[in-house]
């Protein structure tokens, strides 16, 4: 705490710190241990020196005490505390536990697990013994690929509780007789064994790190308790005591309270009653000190915190919790807590930075019976559940806090000598997937806040390491890394869950944080295990600070040590003043907040009034009001981002649609166009087939013709036919009808077929009545019509198939026929556009015209004038 940084908000507070280099978990050699009592040194040296084996070597700690420190207490194991003066980072200890088989003693492969050393275990891809997974009753993943995870150190199914407390928890018994901040926390899936880690089985000698950590903790500072005037507040605080306040009642014993008995009657039955010492180990501490020991417990349970100590020295009235018998007798009530800043007044230093649970019970413990009854009592309040995942799951994150506060002999009546440190145990819930364990109603609800607030961990652990990499980048600049060490540090998100929210100064304060991570390959998911493993390898890479030097001093608050040992307030160090101008929308808000904040302390019952004398309340009201906002900030941040999602998917779909659309129009007018181009090329090839260019058409229709002659043909029809050529029929098929259907009508209407040029010539020739070769009776007419004639004839480079096609009102109803050759069609139509109004002559003049034309042709003329027989 002497170190910590005063003006640092909270985002970047822990980088803020003193930095040194982080020193990675010790390794292995066995704590200096001396035989229990009641076993000989022979008996005990082989069975501990398994455990010891695996133990954190304490000599090789930078705390570590000398090998002659070791007092010879009868035969019991002793552990010496000493102190050292350096200010180091350590990051998190990750110790992985295996469970057990459940209900079967043949040891069998763990699945997808493989332990490769002491440190490291390998998971591996199930999906190729997926169905032997299945078979087992495992929860199948659909992920991954297989990867290493170190540890500190790995547990085996075979590990007894013993030693895994050896290894994990009593070495951070010996930092709280140390005066240092412990916090350690069982992470995993549901029904992975935390609470069985944590709290222990019913079995003798399957106690947990818990209950052995107090039996330790007693065993340690057995007769060096003191007497009790002083007592911890809030987070760093510390005051007078009431005696009456703080001693807890004589009877814990679990029947004693009517309404849990008659609740939990079955649990009852089958959770033992205390248990007697189970660790008989003592860490020899320096006796120049008197220690007290307050112990408190709360949950987290839907986001809220409730105190699981609170119906303990409470009469019915005032009581925290309520049977509401007539109404269901299984219902009990109970108030959540909240959870504030902790004021800056509570250290010499101010540099607090954590917030505390607002009238939360402490109470002063004497031997370990009385604390791991408490516990027990503790724990029977905890929501238990049964889901199909876990018959006893627990459905909220239990937190127990163990304080020590610990004065020189010599300075008994001075407050200010006194120090303080904590020890804090946490069982989280199970992270589960609501799939798996088919939760819904309350249990889903459950599950979401347990989900959350794990989540909200993750993320801090992420942006803490985040921060702590720019920071050893900042000062390392070099390359890439500069441009990385530019960026500004991420805000952790610790007030997003009440978790982190409690749990917010072991990560920016001082202290050691060990997380155990329990898994159970068994009964387990490869993607959940894989996502606590993960978790676990972010957790590694977040240091935190370990201040071995001696914890600052602490200040009663000032209220009471102006009231009781005479100190005027004045003189004691005040924080840091924060001032606040407020607009007026400001102060509404902050008295429509105080509003809700009295009526929540009104809900608190039996709240610690006194906890809160020390506070402003306008600036705590604010700073509330800004957490707030924070939050419904944050809430906002995921709808907006759920909403642009959906938006998003939306429009995908929308633009999908809309292409799809597109190209199916298109498609059609492809089918169209073909359609089209068919119909026209059939009408093309059958016009060939008229014209008797095509083998086969020609052959038949000659004979035909032949047959019946051509004086019998139709000038309308072969009309009709050169101008129906522009128009395709309707459909390939109709197109083929049609065909069909002009070689028909052919055959019936025989058709002028086209003869050799020089015979047709001679043909015209002599077919041309001279007398009807004068020009008709409007010779200007007839000039222009020749003029015109003329102009097509020099324009039109044809060949001797050419035939111009005189404009059809002139040809209607004359017999004169003129059939168009090869490639004749388009430039006879192209012929009379240009020739327009002006090619509309009479019949006669027509006849004069091509009577002219004839005479005057030779035989490379290009206009063939067919007249019928008749
Ligand atoms: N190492 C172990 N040895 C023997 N039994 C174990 C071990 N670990 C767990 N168990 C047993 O497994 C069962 C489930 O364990 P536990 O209740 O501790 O799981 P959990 O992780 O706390 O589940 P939840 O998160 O749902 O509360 C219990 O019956 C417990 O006794």
């Amino acid at each position: 705490m002497a170190t910590r940084s005063k003006a640092a908000p909270p985002a970047t507070r822990a980088s803020t710190r003193t930095k040194t280099q982080a020193v990675p978990p010790t390794g292995s050699e066995p704590p200096v241990v001396r035989a229990p009592k009641g076993r000989t040194a022979s008996q005990t040296g082989q069975s501990k020196a398994k455990a010891a084996a695996s133990r954190k070597p304490f000599v090789n700690r930078a705390n570590a005490p000398d090998d002659d420190s070791v007092a010879p207490v009868g035969a019991r194991r002793e552990l010496r505390s000493a102190k050292a003066t350096s200010v180091e980072r350590e990051p998190t200890v990750a110790y992985l536990r295996i469970r057990p088989q459940p209900g079967d003693d043949e040891q069998m492969t763990i699945p997808y697990l493989e332990s490769l050393s002491d440190t490291s275990v390998r998971m591996s891809d199930p999906s190729n013994d997926r169905q032997g997974s299945t078979r087992s009753g495992c929860r199948v993943s659909v992920t991954a690929p297989s990867s290493i995870y170190k540890f500190s150190h790995v547990f085996p199914p075979s590990t007894t509780q013993e030693e895994f407390f050896a290894t994990t928890t009593l070495p951070l018994v010996q930092d709280l007789l140390d005066g240092q901040n412990g916090l350690l926390f069982a992470y995993g899936a549901t029904n992975s064994g935390k609470t069985y880690t944590v709290q222990g089985g019913s079995k003798p000698g399957s106690a947990g790190i818990l209950p052995r950590a107090l039996d330790v903790l007693f065993n340690s500072i057995d007769d060096l308790h003191s007497d009790g005037r002083y007592r911890p507040v809030r987070l760093y605080g510390v005051e007078e005591a009431d005696p009456s306040e703080s001693v807890p009642p004589t009877e814990f014993d679990v029947p004693n309270e009517p309404a849990l008995a008659q609740v939990l009657e079955e649990h009852l039955t089958t959770t033992d009653k205390p248990a007697d010492i189970t660790d008989p180990t003592v860490i020899t501490v320096d006796r120049n000190y008197e220690y007290s020991v307050w112990i408190s417990y709360v949950e987290v349970y839907n986001e809220k915190v409730y105190d699981l100590l609170a119906s303990v020295d409470e009469n019915e009235e005032g009581t925290g919790y309520h049977q509401e018998q007539a109404v269901h007798p299984l219902l009990l009530k109970r108030r959540a807590l909240i959870v504030k800043p902790s004021p800056a007044t509570d250290t010499i230093d101010n540099g607090n930075t954590g917030r505390y649970i607002s009238g939360l019970k402490q109470f002063r413990i004497t031997d370990a019976t009385q604390a791991k009854a408490l516990i027990k009592l503790g724990q029977l309040h905890r929501r238990v559940f049964g889901t199909l995942a876990n018959s006893q799951s627990s459905r909220s994150h239990s937190i127990v806090t163990i304080r020590v506060l610990k004065g020189h002999r010599a300075e008994r009546g001075d407050p200010t000598s006194l120090q303080m440190s904590r020890l804090t145990v946490v069982d989280l819930a199970g992270s589960e997937r609501a799939k798996h364990t088919q939760t819904s109603g309350d249990r889903l609800k459950e599950a979401g806040s347990i989900n959350k607030s794990l989540m909200v961990l993750g993320q801090c652990m992420e942006a803490m390491r985040t921060n702590q990499r720019r920071l050893a980048q900042g000062s390392a600049i070099s390359g890439h890394d500069a441009h990385e060490a530019k960026k500004p540090l991420v805000v952790v998100p610790f007030r997003h869950s009440k978790l982190t929210e409690i749990l917010m100064d072991y990560f920016v304060g001082d202290g050691k944080v060990a997380m155990i991570v329990n898994v159970n390959p068994y009964d387990t998911g490869f993607e959940e295990i894989s996502h606590v493993m993960k978790f676990s390898a972010l957790a590694r890479e977040v240091s935190t600070v370990v201040n071995n030097a001696p914890l600052p001093r602490l200040q009663l608050s000032p209220t009471k040590l102006g009231l009781h040992t005479g100190v005027h307030p004045s003189r004691i160090p005040r924080g840091v003043v924060r001032k606040a101008c407020l607009s007026r929308s400001a102060i509404y808000l902050m008295l429509k907040y105080l509003v809700r904040i009295s009526e929540d302390e009104e809900s608190d019952g039996n709240a610690d009034e006194s906890d809160d004398e020390a506070i402003n309340p306008l600036v705590d009201a604010l700073f509330d009001e800004i957490e707030n906002l924070r939050l419904k900030l944050y809430e906002a941040e995921i709808r907006c981002a759920v909403v642009e999602a959906e938006t998003r998917e939306e429009v995908i779909k929308e633009m999908e649609e809309r292409m799809r659309e597109v190209e199916r129009t298109y498609a059609q007018r492809l089918m169209s166009e073909v359609e089209r181009n068919e119909r026209k090329m059939d009408a093309k090839i059958d016009m060939l087939h008229q014209a008797g260019l095509l083998g086969t058409g020609k052959k038949s229709v000659t004979s035909e013709s032949e047959t019946d002659g051509s004086d019998s043909l139709d000038e309308d029809g072969l009309y009709e036919m050169a101008e129906n050529s522009s128009d395709p029929p309707s459909s390939p098929l109709d197109g083929k009808a049609n065909s069909g259907r002009s070689i028909e009508s052919t055959a019936r209407q025989p058709i002028l077929l086209p003869k050799p040029v020089e015979e047709r010539l001679d043909e015209a020739e002599g077919s041309v009545d001279e007398s009807k070769l004068s020009v008709g009776k409007n010779d200007k007419d007839v000039s222009h019509t020749l003029a015109s004639v003329k102009i097509v004839d020099m324009n039109y480079e044809a060949d001797d198939s050419t035939i111009i096609v005189p404009n059809r009102k002139a040809a209607v109803g004359t017999g004169v026929v003129c059939i168009p050759g090869k490639g004749e069609m388009d430039a006879a139509k192209k012929k009379k556009r240009q020739l327009g109004s002006k090619s509309v002559i009479t019949q006669e003049q027509l006849e004069h015209v091509v009577g002219a034309m004839e005479l005057k042709a030779d035989k490379s003329a290009r206009i063939k004038r067919m007249a019928p027989a008749s």
